[in-house]
């Protein structure tokens, strides 16, 4: 395991140096906003094949940080990389079907389950739409039913199964169980396990220290929008210390 911190400026390697190579590669990242420092020269690397925990206090740059791995936000200096290429010349439609957003309220689009996996791939077959809901833990037999009357969870998974029928490489996920009750969110972790057993990488934004220790290989700390601390999550003691 190759973890480097250094202070000045602040760097964190926490890519498994055994099995993964990094999907993104961030090196003195700045994010300004309105006369805000947001970023404030961060340096890390985000594993591939692993789930990265982005936490920290409210307010500390997470969502910024996670909005910049999609080019849902630009750094104002720095560059922000993957696999090894600037962001800056990628092309955005093509790197969001590799890199998707889920957010915090599940969104459904369409009426019924298997129109939502369709959304982003029309050509999608009945029996790949089944597979994709047993992957996030629905029953296959849920294809044909409305989207209203979901539970939270049930719907939060149905998104991350149409996120998944473009076939990602990473999932990101800005506090994605905050709006569900305890059950339903314990549900969604168990699927985002699984995904990251079956090789995908996920960069999870998360308030919740228990649900971090739960789910995470790797964390990040951010504090006023600089690098607080990194490493593997046994290693983190803001997780200790939080809640
Ligand atoms: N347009 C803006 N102008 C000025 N400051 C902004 C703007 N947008 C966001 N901020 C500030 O940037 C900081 C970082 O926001 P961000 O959403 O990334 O933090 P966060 O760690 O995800 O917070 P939370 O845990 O509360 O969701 C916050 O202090 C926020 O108030």
């Amino acid at each position: 395991m190759a973890i480097h911190v250094i202070l000045q400026p602040m760097e964190a390697d926490i890519t498994d140096a055994h099995e993964h190579s990094p999907v993104f590669t961030l090196d003195r990242v700045t994010v300004r906003r309105g006369g805000a420092l947001l970023l404030d020269a961060v340096s890390c690397r985000i594993a591939g094949g692993a789930c990265t925990a982005l936490v920290g206090p409210s307010g500390a740059g997470k969502s910024t940080l996670l909005r910049l791995l999609n080019r849902l936000e630009e750094p104002g200096s720095g560059t922000v990389r993957f696999h090894g290429r600037p962001l800056t010349g990628a092309d955005v439609l093509a790197l969001r079907r590799r890199v998707q957003l889920l957010s915090q309220q599940p969104v459904l689009l369409t009426t019924h389950i298997a129109d939502d996996l369709r959304v982003g791939r029309p050509d999608l077959d009945d029996r790949r739409a089944a597979g994709l809901l047993g992957r996030v833990g629905l029953s296959p037999a849920m294809l044909d039913r409305p989207t209203a009357g979901l539970s939270g969870g049930e719907a939060q998974r149905v998104c991350l199964a149409r996120a998944l029928a473009l076939d990602p490489e990473v999932l990101l996920l800005d506090e994605p169980t905050s709006a569900l009750d305890a059950a339903s969110a314990r549900a969604v972790e168990h699927t985002v396990r699984d995904l990251v057993a079956a090789g995908l990488a996920v960069v999870l934004v998360s308030h919740n220290s228990p649900q971090a220790r739960r789910v995470a290989d790797q964390v990040l700390v951010l504090d006023g929008g600089r690098l607080a601390d990194s490493g593997p999550v046994d290693r983190i003691s803001y997780l200790k210390e939080g809640t």
